[in-house]
């Protein structure tokens, strides 16, 4: 490879993109966090409590929500798990919703999706109180969220977004895509950047020649669940890429590798800035989430909101 010929008539390729380093980011706001935890204990002596529900045994689903207890007790609350067998029905799963609704102790509620085969997700979490829906996809925060009032924000797209003004600044008059229209990421992702002054495309399984459009955009935020569906031709040289997508890939060697949406090695000669996969977006989610539960408690007790409603 160090043969000079070679080295000479080699392309010349683009410096490498700058990472995003979602990681360090999301320890330094877990920190944050953590300092302001303390100090709502000092005032109000109540600990921020979440209640993260997980029905079935879906593998990849228990290694989040191990994950979300780790880093809620290093921010200083406190965690309630709740792991329901598969064979829960509806009426016991908002049986349980009803009573964290009420809980005292409990600030946040997360139902950890996908549910099993004949739970209903939506009224599941519309049965969530919305002061306590911290992860903000009952329909009452996504109608605030739509209308451009404050409520609760879902924590990818909140996580994105705060990588997003970090590495840019303002967002204003920037033209961002996101590939991809699910409730849980695209759509808010773009009422998020839509609030932000962006100039927002919104590319599904319906649209024609997405990589067109994507390579007008200064900001790519990817939620397809596709992984390396998004080539380096489809970006923009020089622009900002979040890779929201986390799939779990065999390799020959028997062990497994994190691979996200974008096609990395492709995508990382042509944009300015990228994430990773792993250590990009996946611990901003949970750091938002514990800024989310934070935010709830504070509303809860300081607002007088509606804890006991
Ligand atoms: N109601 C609900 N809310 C969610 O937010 C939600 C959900 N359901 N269902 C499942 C997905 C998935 N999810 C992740 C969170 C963190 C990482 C994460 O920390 N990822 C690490 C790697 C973790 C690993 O090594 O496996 C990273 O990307 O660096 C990944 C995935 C939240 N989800």
């Amino acid at each position: 490879m160090t043969d000079p010929a070679s080295a000479q008539t080699a392309p010349v390729r683009n410096p490498s993109a700058r990472l995003i380093d979602g990681k360090a980011f999301a320890a330094n706001l877990t920190e944050t966090i953590a300092w302001d935890v303390r100090s709502f204990h000092a005032r109000h002596r109540v600990t921020p409590g979440l209640a993260v529900v997980l029905v079935g045994n879906d593998p990849a689903s228990e290694v989040y929500v191990r994950n979300k207890a780790v880093q809620t007790h290093r921010a200083g609350m406190r965690s309630f798990m709740h792991m329901l067998p598969a064979t829960t029905s509806q009426a016991e799963l908002l049986a349980l919703i009803a009573r964290l609704n009420v809980d005292p102790e409990i600030h946040g509620i997360l139902v950890q999706l996908p549910l099993p085969e004949g739970l209903d997700p939506v009224a599941v979490t519309n049965a969530i109180h919305p002061d306590k829906d911290v992860d903000g996809l009952g329909e009452v925060n996504a109608g605030r969220l739509a209308l451009g009032q404050p409520g609760i924000v879902p924590c990818t797209p909140l996580g994105c977004l705060m990588l997003l003004k970090s590495e840019l600044g303002d967002l204003r008059g920037l033209h961002a895509m996101v590939v991809g229209a699910s409730n849980l990421v695209g759509r808010p992702m773009a009422q998020l950047l839509l609030r932000e002054g962006c100039t927002v495309t919104i590319a599904h399984i319906d649209t024609r020649d997405p990589a067109a459009l994507a390579r007008q955009a200064d900001i790519l935020v990817v939620a397809t669940g596709c992984r390396g569906l998004v080539r380096g031709d489809w970006i923009k040289p020089g622009a900002t890429v979040i890779d929201v997508g986390i799939t779990r890939v065999a390799l020959p060697n028997g062990k497994t590798r994190l691979v996200g949406d974008v096609a990395f090695d492709e995508a990382v000669t042509r944009a300015g800035r990228i994430t990773p996969v792993p250590g990009g977006v996946g611990p901003m989610t949970i750091a938002c989430l514990l800024n989310n539960t934070l935010a709830a408690a504070r509303r809860i007790v300081d607002g007088g909101g509606a804890a006991a409603a």
